[in-house]
């Protein structure tokens, strides 16, 4: 089984998370909290309230968990079409796999990587709602101090499963929409790179940049369930499930809430899978 894909997942997505986290600060708030009026209010209210670092709250555990995480994306993605085409990184620009095969590695690798990504996410998210300004001497401290305290208290509190909260959104989330993500990248690649070569760099970042446009705003929907998910059970418990989350949702919202932070996911999702993909793809250049 090739490994290079595993450590080249693992690199771009590292690249890719640091300059993608405040966009990610920005969105799950806006998707969890109702204080915000939009955007610009939101960014005012961080950067006022908790400064700078408010923005990069909860971002050492996502950096510490790609590793894992966008390893088995990447990996799994490549290994599965390896298997389903016989057809190496490399023998791949010359003997195209078919884009039922992409879309098809696409989603295992989704599937898979969400359940590795699951603890991990819903720290981050936990951490990103603390409103409380980092650290400040006399001022109450907030519930979670860091990503080990944080997932000792969820265990101690809500048990194993509590780590595993919002996982079936979360699985439900990233499964056809990594399939969505792989096939706008190919798609893209293919029709702007001549028979037989390697995309251009400019080809790579913008196909790139699409397809986490693309996937982001299918993946929307579910992602705001999934954070609601996420933060329910912190004081009291008010869903019963995925639906129950989804119906309420719209009956308070309207259907609008699906929407919640669309803006702000594309936005981020441009740049940091732009920068995910090309370092992605020079990686394994070099390599093979
Ligand atoms: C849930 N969806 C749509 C995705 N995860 N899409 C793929 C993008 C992955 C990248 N690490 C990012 O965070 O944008």
């Amino acid at each position: 089984m090739p490994v290079e894909e595993f450590v080249a997942g693992w690199i771009s997505g590292a690249l890719g998370l640091v300059l993608g986290h405040p966009f990610d600060t920005v969105k799950v708030r806006l998707q969890t909290q109702t204080t915000y009026r939009g955007i610009v209010d939101c960014m005012v209210k961080i950067y006022r309230h908790e400064s700078l670092l408010g923005f990069f709250k909860g971002m050492s555990f996502p950096i510490a968990s790609i590793a894992v995480v966008n390893s088995v994306l990447f990996g799994v993605y490549s290994n599965t079409l390896l298997l389903l085409t016989a057809t190496s990184h490399q023998e791949r620009r010359a003997q195209p796999p078919s884009y039922m095969h992409i879309f098809l590695a696409g989603c295992t690798g989704g599937f898979l990587q969400a359940y590795c990504l699951a603890p991990f996410d819903l720290i981050k998210v936990r951490l990103q709602n603390q409103t409380e300004p980092v650290a400040q001497p006399g001022s109450t401290p907030p519930q979670y101090q860091g990503p080990v305290h944080c997932a000792a208290s969820i265990f101690r509190e809500e048990g194993y499963r509590g780590l595993f909260r919002g996982a079936w959104a979360l699985m439900l989330r990233d499964t056809p929409t990594m399939g969505i993500y792989f096939i706008t990248y190919e798609g893209l690649c293919h029709q702007y790179t001549p028979e037989g070569q390697n995309p251009s760099s400019a080809t790579v970042l913008v196909a790139g940049g699409f397809a986490g446009i693309a996937s982001w705003v299918a993946a929307t929907p579910l992602d705001v369930i999934k954070s609601r998910m996420q933060m329910d059970g912190l004081r009291r418990r008010v869903y019963q499930g995925v639906l129950d989350c989804m119906v309420s949702s719209v009956r308070q919202e309207g259907l609008g809430v699906f929407f919640r932070g669309v803006t702000i996911n594309s936005a981020r999702a441009f740049p940091v899978n732009a920068v995910t993909f090309l370092s992605y793809e020079y990686l394994l250049r070099w390599w093979g």
